[in-house]
C-alpha cells in the first residue's frame, strides 16, 4: 500500500502557510486532576497541502482536531497557543479569539471537519439532501430554495452518491455512502481547510480506498487544504505532504511524508512504520512497538517514549529533548524529539536556519546503544 508519490519538499519558513497552530496546549480538567492531552504543540499547513497526524489511541489526535476547530467541549481546555488561519486575500484570522457569531462563520465557510463516525455525526431523522440543505440555509440565506436543491445534488454528484439518495435517510446509506454524504456536507460552503479525523476508519479496505481516491481529487479539483488524522500511517504516507507523528501528546517527528517514508528520525516512527504492512513493498515481518502508551497524567521522566524505546540510553530517563532539526535524504528539514539528533542537531525554534545532517547510525540500523 506503501508507495509514494513524488511531492513537493518540505519546507519551513513557507510564505504560503494557510494554517499556523503554535505552542497549543489542551488539558482535560476535572476533579481528579488535569489530563494533558496535546502539549506545546506547533505545526503549519500549507495551502493545497494535506498534512498526515498520526499516533496510536490516545495521542491526542482527536483532541488536537477539536481544539483547532474550536470544537472541544468541557472538560477540555485550551491553556495556551494560537491558531491563525490566513484567508485567500491573507488577512489573518486569530481562531481562539472568535467569538461564537464569527465562530460559525469560520466553520463551514473556511474550515470544516469530517469525523470518524458518520452514523453519529448525520442526524438520524433527518433526509440526506436535507441535512445538506441544511448548512446551506444557515450560511447562505440569499440563495433560494431551487438553488439550494441544485447545490445539494451537485454536492452529492461530487461526492459520487446518486442524486435520488438525498431523499434517503442516513441507516437506509451504506458505511461508504454516509461518509461520503459527510464529506458533502463538509463541502457545502466550499472550504479552505478541511480536517479529516479517521474519516475511513470504519469502512472495509475497498471502500476505504474508494473515498481516499475521492478526497485526492476533489483536493486537486478544489484546491482545499487537508489536515488528515489516523493511526494507519501507511495510509498517511501515501497521501500526505507532510507528516506529524504524536506520542503522549506531543509532536516527536514531523517532515515531509518522502523523507519520513524513506528514513524515519525518531524510534517511534520506526516502530509505527514496522506496525503496519506495506502493499506495494517487499514482504517484510511486522513487529510492532513493545509496550503501551503512556498514562498522560503520569509521564516518565525525560522522554515519554523511553520505556518503549529500543535505543534509550541515560540521558533519556532525565533529559526532555526538544525537537531537533534533521535534514533528510530527500534534502528537506524534518524535526524529530529524540535525543540521538542531539549532537549534530539544532533545536528547532532555537533560531537557527538549517538543520544538520544528523540521521544517527543507530537510527539508521536500528543497533542500540
Ligand atoms: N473527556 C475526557 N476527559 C478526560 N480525558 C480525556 C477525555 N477525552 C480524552 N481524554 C484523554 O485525552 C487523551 C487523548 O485522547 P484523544 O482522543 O485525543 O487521542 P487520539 O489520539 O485521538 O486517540 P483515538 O485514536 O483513540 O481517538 C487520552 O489519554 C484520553 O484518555
Amino acid at each position: 500500500m506503501v508507495e509514494r508519490p513524488a511531492s513537493a519538499p518540505f519546507t519551513q519558513g513557507s510564505t504560503d502557510v494557510i494554517l499556523d497552530v503554535r505552542n497549543l496546549k489542551v488539558d482535560y480538567v476535572g476533579a481528579g486532576g488535569s489530563t494533558p492531552a496535546v502539549s506545546d504543540v506547533s505545526f503549519t499547513l500549507r495551502r493545497g497541502e494535506v498534512l498526515g497526524i498520526a499516533g496510536e489511541s490516545g495521542s491526542g489526535k482527536s483532541t488536537l482536531a477539536y481544539a483547532i476547530t474550536r470544537l472541544h467541549k468541557p472538560p477540555a481546555e485550551i491553556s495556551q497557543g494560537q491558531v491563525l488561519y490566513t484567508r485567500p486575500d491573507g488577512s489573518v484570522v486569530d481562531v481562539l479569539s472568535l467569538d461564537e457569531h464569527e465562530l460559525r462563520a469560520f466553520r463551514w465557510e473556511e474550515l470544516s471537519i469530517v469525523f470518524q463516525s458518520a452514523m453519529h455525526a448525520l442526524n438520524p431523522i433527518l433526509r440526506i439532501g436535507a441535512q445538506i440543505e441544511d448548512v446551506i440555509v444557515a450560511h447562505r440565506p440569499e440563495m433560494n430554495g431551487q438553488q439550494r436543491a441544485a447545490r445539494v445534488i451537485e454536492l452529492l454528484g461530487i461526492v459520487g452518491i446518486p442524486s435520488d439518495r438525498a431523499n434517503s435517510y442516513p441507516h437506509e446509506l451504506s458505511g461508504g455512502m454516509r461518509q461520503r454524504a459527510m464529506i458533502a456536507v463538509g463541502l457545502a460552503l466550499d472550504p479552505e481547510i478541511i480536517v479529516m479525523d479517521e474519516p475511513t476508519t470504519a469502512l472495509d479496505v475497498v471502500i476505504q480506498r474508494q473515498i481516499i481516491e475521492k478526497i485526492m481529487e476533489l483536493k486537486d479539483r478544489l484546491g482545499f487544504s487537508v489536515v488528515f488524522i489516523t493511526h494507519d500511517l501507511s495510509l498517511l504516507i501515501e497521501l500526505s505532504d507532510t507528516i506529524a507523528v504524536m506520542y503522549g501528546g506531543k509532536i516527536v517527528e514531523q517532515g515531509s511524508a518522502d523523507d519520513f517514508y524513506r528514513r524515519p528520525q525518531h524510534p517511534y516512527s520506526r516502530g509505527l512504520l514496522a506496525s503496519f504492512p506495506t502493499l506495494g513493498g517487499p514482504k517484510r515481518e511486522l513487529t510492532g512497538i513493545v509496550g503501551s502508551p503512556p498514562d498522560l497524567r503520569k509521564l516518565p521522566s525525560g522522554c515519554s517514549f523511553r520505556p518503549r524505546c529500543p535505543l534509550a540510553f541515560d540521558a533519556c530517563a532525565t533529559k526532555v529533548p526538544p525537537l531537533f532539526q534533521i535534514q533528510g535524504p530527500g534534502g528537506g528539514l524534518s524535526q524529530a524529539a529524540c535525543l540521538l539528533h542531539e549532537k549534530a542537531g539544532v533545536a528547532a525554534g532555537g533560531g537557527a536556519d538549517g538543520g544538520a545532517d544528523n540521521s544517527t547510525d543507530e537510527l539508521a540500523t536500528g543497533e542500540t546503544r
